[in-house]
């Protein structure tokens, strides 16, 4: 299978801090791949290099073959490979449609783009996308009434209006109730095989992240540790050894 996403010796450091040092990981196309670590393992860190949130030391991202490190999230955005965060980062105060209209494609985060009026088009995309998460009867509420849950569905159905070729999820099943657990990793598979979207999870449920991925990365200390397919990680002695050792 081609690579979508190709990460090659990556390292960022802030200050003394060594948060990444040479890592290399590949996902490819259509795949479901997890990164997975204990806390302050460099996660995070590896996300918002890929995304462009800042600039890395050293190595080199590829995003469909073209070296992206050097652009920034909005055009890396447009190439179709987004990210959402750990906390949710949804406008309470607004209703989840308008909060799905802000987040269409191409749109830069102008005070102007919160006024704006949107075609037909995109009303429908939102509405069937906040239907397919099982938000509709609530579209009119403002995201700020939903459950921290309810607004991690609203989040990720946010991140679809982009239609990406890649999403990269940070934790998608934090603080939220094992019911709506299952109707996450549910709709993830769904988008995964309907879509041919391309997800990575960073993920703290291991359950989830068993059930989810194909293959894992784990990385500690900021760097690569393990790769494997769900099985070789959860009998590979060094992982079993960094978790405990992180607790
Ligand atoms: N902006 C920053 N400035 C300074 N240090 C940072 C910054 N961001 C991350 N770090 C450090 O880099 C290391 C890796 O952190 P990172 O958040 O990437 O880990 P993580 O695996 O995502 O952790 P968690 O699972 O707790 O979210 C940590 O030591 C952290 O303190």
């Amino acid at each position: 299978m081609s690579a979508i996403l190709e990460v090659r010796e990556v390292t960022k450091t802030f200050g003394g801090v060594v948060a990444n040092r040479g890592i290399s990981l590949s996902v490819g196309r259509g795949e479901i791949v997890g990164l997975i670590g204990p806390n302050g393992s460099g996660k995070t860190t590896l996300f918002n290099s890929i995304v462009g949130q800042h600039p890395i030391d050293e190595g080199s991202i590829r995003f469909e073959g073209r070296e992206i490190s050097h652009l920034r999230v909005g055009e890396i955005a447009r190439l179709g490979l987004v990210r959402t965060y750990q906390q949710t980062r949804v406008y309470t105060r607004m209703s989840c449609m308008r909060n799905m209209l802000i987040s269409m494609p191409h749109r830069e985060e102008r005070l102007r783009d919160l006024f704006a009026r949107f075609p037909r088009e995109a009303y429908e995309e939102a509405e069937m996308l906040l239907d397919f998460v099982g938000l509709y009867p609530k579209r009119n509420l403002p995201a700020g009434e939903l459950s921290f849950g309810q607004q991690k569905l609203l989040e990720f159905a946010m991140a679809l209006m982009n239609r990406p070729k890649m999403l990269l999820l940070d934790e998608p099943t934090a603080g939220i109730n094992p019911t709506l657990i299952n109707g996450l990793v549910d709709r993830l598979l769904r988008v995964n095989e309907d879509l041919g979207l391309t997800l990575l999870v960073i993920e703290h449920n291991m359950r989830v992240i068993m059930n989810l991925a194909r293959y894992i990365y784990c990385l500690a200390h900021g760097e690569l540790l393990a790769e494997g397919t769900p099985d070789e990680i959860r009998d590979d002695q060094r992982v079993i050894d960094a978790y405990l050792g992180a607790h």
